[in-house]
């Protein structure tokens, strides 16, 4: 099959264009990919082939300088890319600058500049409150409907999928334990989420509106917000998550544009309690995104949680995080929170799925309640496209190792 001709229906075609970064096998050179079915254009040498402005955007090893770039230059990038891809005469000129997946090494994409992680869909947190707080009056606590709790995570340990996540070791203490405990996790665990990346910065002291979502943040992946349940359980009062959560999260090496997302953008789920103006979307364009993930275990598909169910949408996430004044820096990620449907098979941690271990989940290659060391736990998704099509986000897979 010539290289820009894709199977009828491929999820990574012209409508999507997500962005990268890869070296070729056997190069330490990173640049600018574009995928464009199971390949990976070389943006940058393309763009140069083409004589297009965009190769100072595009021939660079991170996504920085896109990012930095703003909504205008990511709408003209984008449009530029589609011609690539689609006009013969383009074709011919950057086929030489396309490699297939299985040859190039994939990379974390951007700098990831602040790290911060939400508590967003309600049917996860009424699941961890009832879990958790069994015998709290309400299963959400009474400030979970009017903001959207988050917390600040660790920058430094995001890693691109296909990283190994080494065991975390830490203190536990259950109820029983007359004293803390130390040793590798016995209950590791993940979280299905999606990141939201900052290309626009914001200036100290302006909160961002829910109308400037879309000047500010350029894209999104999946995101796997590995979880020590054990030593969170025991370290997070009153402070909330700390080493339980910062020794790995996961990114897929694609960023998907909004604009490859516009035809599923959905209205979130019906507002039980009346917002402050600076959350209040109900007069805003639609700011869920329908996607449908799916959580394998070893191949085994274990949940299929679907993002649309959201309460606090990604708009109302970027307000609350400036609200106070907290400027935006390029590379900024955000976790939209674990992603959780009202049914069983649509849960999206371990928490949930086994009910804190009380229950077994069955898998064809033995029983689990948390990850055993060897575990690949791999997230994929799709969303609605014009006409039909999909819009694949790339996956984000980790294999858990014990430390050596
Ligand atoms: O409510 C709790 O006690 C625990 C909350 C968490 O573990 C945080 C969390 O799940 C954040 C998320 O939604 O990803
Ligand atoms: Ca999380
Ligand atoms: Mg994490």
């Amino acid at each position: 099959m010539p290289p820009f001709d894709l199977p009828e229906g491929d999820p990574f075609g012209a409508h999507n264009l997500p962005y990268g970064v890869f070296s070729p096998l056997g190069s330490d050179e990173r640049t600018v990919g574009v995928r464009y079915g199971d390949q990976v254009l070389d943006a940058g040498a393309a763009a140069a082939a083409l004589g297009s402005p965009y190769v100072a955007l595009l021939a660079h090893p991170t996504l920085g300088p896109l990012l930095a770039a703003g909504r205008t230059a990511w709408s003209d990038v984008r449009r530029a890319l589609t011609a690539w891809v689609t006009v013969p005469s383009h074709q011919e000129t950057i086929a030489p600058f396309l490699h297939p997946l299985s040859a190039v090494t994939l990379h974390l994409p951007f700098e990831v500049a602040d790290y911060v992680d939400f508590y967003a869909s309600e049917n996860h947190a009424r699941n961890v409150g009832r879990i958790f707080r069994p015998d709290a009056p309400d299963s959400l606590t009474p400030n979970w409907k009017h903001l959207p709790i988050g917390y600040h995570g660790r920058s430094g340990t995001i890693v691109v999928s296909d990283t190994e996540v080494v065991r975390p070791s830490g203190q536990r203490k259950s109820p029983s334990d007359p004293a803390p405990v130390f040793g590798p996790s016995i209950r590791l665990d993940i979280e299905a989420e999606v990141g939201f990346v900052v290309g626009t910065p914001s200036r100290m002291g302006e909160p961002v509106a829910l109308a400037d979502f879309r000047e500010h943040v350029f894209g999104l992946c999946l995101l796997n917000d590995w979880s020590a349940r054990d030593i969170q359980a025991w370290e997070y009062v009153p402070l909330g998550p700390f080493l339980g959560k910062s020794f790995a999260t996961s990114v897929s090496a694609w960023i998907t544009p909004l604009d490859a997302l516009e035809e599923s953008r959905v209205a979130p789920p019906e507002r039980t309690h009346e917002l402050l103006p600076y959350l209040d979307d109900s007069a805003e364009e639609p700011g869920g995104y329908d996607l449908r993930i799916s959580v394998a275990i070893n191949g085994h598909v274990v949940s299929e949680p679907p993002f649309s169910t959201m309460y606090w949408t990604a708009a109302q996430q970027l307000a609350q995080m400036t609200v106070n004044g907290a400027s935006l820096r390029t590379g900024d990620l955000y976790g939209s929170g674990t992603v959780s449907g009202p049914a069983e098979r649509e849960r999206g941690s371990l928490l949930e799925l086994t009910w804190n271990g009380r229950d077994v989940l069955e898998l064809p290659d033995g029983k689990r309640t948390f990850l055993e060391d060897g575990d690949v736990v791999t997230l994929s998704a799709w969303a609605p496209g014009a006409d039909g099509t999909r819009v694949g986000l790339g996956e984000v897979t980790g294999r858990i190792v014990a430390r050596g």
